[in-house]
C-alpha cells in the first residue's frame, strides 16, 4: 500500500520578486538538491503550523499565519512514498533567513529556478511561481 507523506513548503519572496531555496544537506534523502523550506506534518499539525515551526528552526524568521497564501501543491510518487506537498507563497516576515541547520540558500528568479536541480516533485511547481511573481 502507498504511503503518503505530507509537506509543508513555502516559496519566500522577496522584495525583487526573488524565490528562497535551500539545498538538501549531505546525509539527507535527495541531498544536494535544492527545495523550498518547510517539512514533513506531524501529527495533530496544521500545514501552516507546521511552516510557522519549520521556518523558525530552519531559517530563523518568523512567520505570521495570515502571510502565508496557499499557491498550489504537489502530488509526486517517489519510490517508496507518495508525497503529497502543498506550497505556500509568503512575501512577508520577521528576521532575514540564515541557513541554520548548516543548509546552503539561494535567492533566485523564477525564471532561473530551472538551473537549480530541484527533488522530481518541485518541477511541476515551477509555472505556478513563474505566474505568481
Ligand atoms: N521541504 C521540502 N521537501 C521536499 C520538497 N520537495 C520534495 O520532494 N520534498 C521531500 C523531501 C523529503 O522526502 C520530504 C521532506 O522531508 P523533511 O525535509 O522534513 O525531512 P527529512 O529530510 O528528514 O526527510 P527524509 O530524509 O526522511 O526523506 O519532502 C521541497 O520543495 N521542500
Amino acid at each position: 500500500m502507498t504511503k503518503i507523506v505530507l509537506v509543508a513548503a513555502c516559496a519566500l519572496v522577496d522584495a525583487d520578486g526573488r524565490i528562497l531555496l535551500a539545498q538538501r544537506p549531505e546525509g539527507k534523502s535527495m541531498a544536494g538538491l535544492w527545495e523550498f523550506p518547510g517539512g514533513k506534518v506531524e501529527q495533530g499539525e496544521r500545514p501552516e503550523e507546521t511552516l510557522i515551526r519549520e521556518l523558525e528552526e530552519e531559517l530563523g524568521i518568523e512567520v505570521n499565519e495570515a502571510c502565508l497564501a496557499p499557491l498550489t501543491f504537489a502530488s509526486h510518487s517517489y519510490e517508496d512514498f507518495h508525497l503529497l506537498m502543498p506550497l505556500f507563497i509568503c512575501r512577508r516576515w520577521n528576521g532575514t533567513p540564515l541557513g541554520k541547520e548548516g543548509q546552503a540558500l539561494k535567492w533566485v528568479r523564477a525564471v532561473r529556478l530551472r538551473d537549480y536541480p530541484m527533488p522530481a516533485a518541485d518541477e511541476p511547481l515551477i509555472p505556478h511561481l513563474l505566474d505568481a511573481v
